[in-house]
């Protein structure tokens, strides 16, 4: 969390749950078509931990994960980071507090064609407004991409693309980092990375909510939230409950 904000996030002292959505509503209106992709939808996520969200295609997880990152505005319900409102806002700013606090990994893997790893990076940095924590050169090694800073996307495989959308997610040390299907497509080291990763980043207290249909991202999740349909069902993993018992062992 950062000292210097100016909108209200970061002066406030953190929250248990940083990420918290009520009652999400999203309809979709194509020609005479209506759908109701979100149907009440409310979920907190706190400090340091990782929720995964499961579910069919068609169950509107992408629409929620857009919803909470403020690329799209529920028609119903509201969204919260630290206590502060995001949702129902002017575009730029939404824009603005995203670039601040949230990190996100998008499926297209959010990387500007024409920029390289490295610019990209400084990109989402630049618009963060803040100095980061960590530079482009402590990313780019993170992810394994030391040697391709200066690639261009349309010159990195698959994987490296991933890892570099990554880095990008990051680059502006995020309190709220929401994935989009993270490991789709990747070889089981890259998804082994990429997982590591953001189990990291909970531990230095990010809050992570990963859409995901991956059984290993599922695995290193402390809650997982089920939406049929629109909506949320909730479950703890059984890994997650054995995580608890040993911390609870140890005292
Ligand atoms: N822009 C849109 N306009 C109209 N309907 C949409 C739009 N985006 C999504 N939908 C509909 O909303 C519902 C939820 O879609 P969403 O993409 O959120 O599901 P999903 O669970 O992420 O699916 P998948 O696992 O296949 O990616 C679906 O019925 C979809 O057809």
């Amino acid at each position: 969390m950062s000292a210097d904000s100016h909108d209200g996030i970061g002066a406030r002292r953190p929250a248990e749950d940083v990420l918290s959505a009520r009652e999400l509503y999203r309809f979709y209106r194509a020609g005479e078509e209506e759908t109701l992709a979100l149907r009440g939808v409310s979920l907190n996520v706190r400090r340091g931990e990782t929720v995964a969200v499961v579910g069919p295609s068609g169950s509107g997880k992408s629409t929620l994960l857009s919803c909470l990152a403020g690329l799209d505005e529920p028609s119903g319900g509201e969204v919260r980071v630290n206590g502060v409102r995001i949702s129902h806002r002017p575009e730029t700013e939404r824009a603005r507090l995203r670039a601040r606090h949230i990190g996100v990994l998008l499926q297209t893997r959010n990387l500007l064609p024409h920029l390289s790893v490295r610019d990209n990076i400084l990109l989402a940095q630049r618009a963060a407004g803040r100095r980061s924590a960590v530079s482009w050169r402590e990313l780019v090694g993170q992810v394994g991409l030391a040697e391709r800073a200066h690639a261009l996307p349309r010159q990195l495989s698959g994987g490296e693309v991933a890892r570099a959308g990554l880095a990008v997610a990051l680059a502006n040390a995020p309190e709220v980092l929401l994935a989009d299907e993270p490991t789709g497509e990747l070889d089981g080291g890259t998804e082994q990375l990429v997982l590591t990763m953001l189990r990291d980043r909970a531990a230095d207290g990010c809050a992570v909510l990963i859409v995901t249909h991956s059984a290993e991202a599922v695995r290193i999740a402390d809650r997982v939230i089920t939406l049929t349909d629109g909506r949320a069902g909730s479950t703890s993993t059984a890994d997650h409950r054995s995580r608890q018992e040993e911390r609870h062992a140890r005292g």
